[in-house]
């Protein structure tokens, strides 16, 4: 008799979710949850509202172009302590708490996320002038053997969304863009991108007008007829491309009420919304 393949969720966890021990008790007990029902679970963070306030400490002032942070060299020090150090620390330990054995790690380990430097760039509404990022990379490869190695032990790894070059530089990488990877690499059945607005809504003033469902088409839809917007349009668009590249679902959804995630890996429409084919 052949074993029943566990399904694998990569969640990606903003720093905008975990500012506080309620916020990061509700996410791990909704990760806890999932994993009792049989789900191997990969976990990503990022660290944005973490690493502004431990700037400001440091007298560094938070510059961001497109939503990506220009990072210097000092202010990688402060990135890696923020997102490496306190955001990862406290989501491992809240996960173990929770009863998940979490494994604490970030992308330089076991060289997880492979990175080249970004090549400056022309962005929109910053000039004409290409903007160098300083060190922020873009995601090369990810080491899925290892991941599955590690989930083959029967941890949960939660990794720290930092990058390393072949030459072990490290490099400030934006969390959306790295989890994305990892699901690919994985072709994971379901990604989850826990925000705290946790839904696509047709009105953002209206939680009543949360979307259930959305498709490629009818995201398109959304985005010409202007009610996915902002930070919401490369989520959509990049989780889009992942259900071309064998990734079963994408969920936008909230950490907070217990029962969310499992409710939307077994696409009940009570949660978030799902985004799928
Ligand atoms: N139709 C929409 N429904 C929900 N959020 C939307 C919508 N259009 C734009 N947004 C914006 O997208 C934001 C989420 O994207 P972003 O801020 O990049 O996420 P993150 O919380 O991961 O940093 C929300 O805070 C919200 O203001
Ligand atoms: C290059 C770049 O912008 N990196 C991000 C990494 C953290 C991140 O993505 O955190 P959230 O998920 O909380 O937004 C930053 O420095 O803020």
């Amino acid at each position: 008799m052949t074993k029943m393949q566990a399904k694998t969720a990569v969640i990606k966890v903003g720093g905008d979710v975990l500012l506080d021990d309620a916020e990061r008790d509700g996410l791990a007990t909704n990760v806890a949850s999932l994993i009792e029902q049989g789900w191997q679970v990969v976990l990503l963070h990022g660290g944005g509202p973490q690493t502004n306030r431990l700037q400001q400490k440091h007298g560094l002032v938070a510059n961001k172009v497109g939503g990506r942070r220009i990072t210097s060299e000092a202010d990688l020090l402060v990135v890696k302590q923020a997102i490496a150090g306190e955001v990862n620390v406290e989501l491992t330990s809240a996960l173990q708490r929770a009863g998940v054995n979490a494994f604490g790690c970030h992308g330089a380990s076991g060289q997880l996320i492979q990175a080249v430097k970004r090549p400056p760039r022309v962005m929109s509404g910053a000039g004409d002038k290409p903007i160098d990022f300083g060190e922020v990379g873009d995601v090369t490869r990810v080491n899925g053997k290892l991941l599955t190695g590690l989930l083959g032990l029967g941890v949960t790894p939660v990794i720290a969304t930092l990058g390393v070059s072949d030459k072990g530089r490290v490099f400030n990488i934006n969390a959306d863009t790295t989890v994305v990877q990892i699901a690919r690499v994985l072709k994971a059945d379901l990604l989850l991108l826990t925000t705290q607005v946790g839904a696509v809504f047709e009105d953002l003033e209206q939680p009543g007008s949360r979307i259930k469902t959305v498709t490629p088409d009818s995201a398109k839809q959304l985005i010409d007829d202007g009610i996915i917007q902002g930070g919401m349009i490369p989520k959509v668009e990049e989780a889009i491309s992942l259900l071309d590249d064998g990734v079963g679902a994408i969920a936008i959804v909230s950490g907070r009420e217990p029962g969310a995630f499992l409710s939307v890996a077994n696409d009940e429409g009570r949660y978030g919304t799902i985004i799928h084919k």
